[in-house]
């Protein structure tokens, strides 16, 4: 035979390899819904074992080429591609556990998923681009604070995509182990969350009492849950999770106060018919170069919901947000047109205007 042809007989082969490989991980999945459902281990070093040691037996019986050892290559590196398969998609979020985007994260996700805290954005995106998560949750703006810088250097640095919103109201408890109000002698939170409840210290007469920042409002309610005579300015998750009893609900002094957070992944949605898309816009230095590219959606009659300047490295750029999806017609020609400029952050099902 010609080495061609020779070549072609492994080819013909591969693809049954690839086949079978892939109706071998069809089995896995049913598998892996089957241990996710009882919640028993993935990994099984016995049964491996098992199959190892049936191969090797039945490739010796056979007269087989294959070496003990490359048996156990080629199947040990199946066995680890299946475990990865039956791992549940993993939600990196930025922690820690009974934070804001935690709650945003369980909205998305439910109770039940396999939740990964990360202590930084840039930690999440980096999770999710590595493939250890397949989803991350990330805080990206809030009613009072603005938009959230972290997320949009990250959106801009690395190449994943929106793939859904989540709104949630923040609001606060105050919560503490004390029986009464008079017996707390400080209060833990993060220094924002002070800030925001002023009027409510005052009005319980706990305005004069010693406020200890920490890094998060779950923290707080972990530093509370040690100490009878403190108290922590926290989220209603955050007490549960400390068994820490509420005392007061809904403390803050201003209502609506509400944070928009986004799921990142490595995939594009199809369009449901009511999206929204985000882009980073980094447009030439020439008078009227923003409101050439404006023009065009009000030509295109596509509704703007939301315009931010931003710099990333130095160099500002936009932040646009729009309805209708990536694939629709006249948001093509846009992006045809402004192709150096663009950066296509993602089209998602839209859940809310603004926050
Ligand atoms: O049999 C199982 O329990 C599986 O999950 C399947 C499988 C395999 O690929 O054969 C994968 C992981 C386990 O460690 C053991 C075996």
């Amino acid at each position: 035979m010609t080495l061609e042809a020779l070549r072609k007989e492994i080819d013909r082969i591969d693809d049954q390899l690839l086949d079978l490989y892939n109706e071998r991980l069809k089995i896995v999945e049913e598998v892996g819904r089957l241990k996710n459902s009882t919640g028993a281990p993935i990994y099984r070093p016995e049964r491996e074992r098992e199959i190892l040691e049936r191969l090797k037996r039945r490739n010796r019986e056979r007269g087989g080429l294959l070496s003990d050892e490359a048996i156990e290559a080629l199947f040990l590196e199946l066995f680890a591609v299946a475990r990865n398969y039956e791992l549940p998609e993993r939600v990196a979020f930025l922690g820690p556990e009974a934070s804001f985007t935690h709650q945003a994260a369980e909205k998305k996700f439910g109770a039940t998923s396999a939740y990964l805290p990360i202590h930084t954005i840039k930690g999440v995106f980096r999770e999710v681009a590595e493939g250890k998560a397949k989803f991350g949750v990330v805080p990206i703006e809030n009613s009072f604070n603005g938009i959230v810088s972290d997320t949009i250097n990250c959106l801009s640095d690395y190449d994943l995509k929106i793939v859904a919103e989540v709104l949630i109201e923040i609001h606060h408890v105050l919560a503490t182990k004390a029986e009464d109000v008079k017996q707390i002698k400080r209060i833990y939170s993060k220094d924002i969350a002070f800030g925001q409840c002023n009027q409510f210290l005052e009005d319980v007469g706990l305005d004069l009492v010693e406020q200890i920042p920490v890094e998060s409002t779950a923290k707080a309610a972990q530093m509370a849950a040690k100490d009878p005579e403190a108290a922590a300015i926290c989220s209603e998750v955050a007490a549960r999770l400390y068994h820490l009893p509420i005392l007061f609900k809904n403390i803050e002094d201003e209502g609506n106060n509400r944070t928009r957070f986004f799921i990142v992944s490595d995939f594009e949605n199809r369009p449901s018919g009511r999206d929204k898309t985000t882009i980073l816009v980094r447009l030439p230095h020439r008078p009227g170069a923003l409101v050439d590219f404006l023009n065009d959606f009000k030509e295109a009659q596509i509704g703007l919901t939301k315009i931010k300047s931003h710099i990333v490295g130095g160099v500002s750029i936009f932040f646009i947000e729009f309805d209708g999806h990536k694939e629709d017609e006249k948001i093509r020609k846009i992006f045809e047109k402004h192709e150096e400029s663009i950066k296509f952050l993602g089209s998602y099902v839209k859940e809310a205007d603004d926050v």
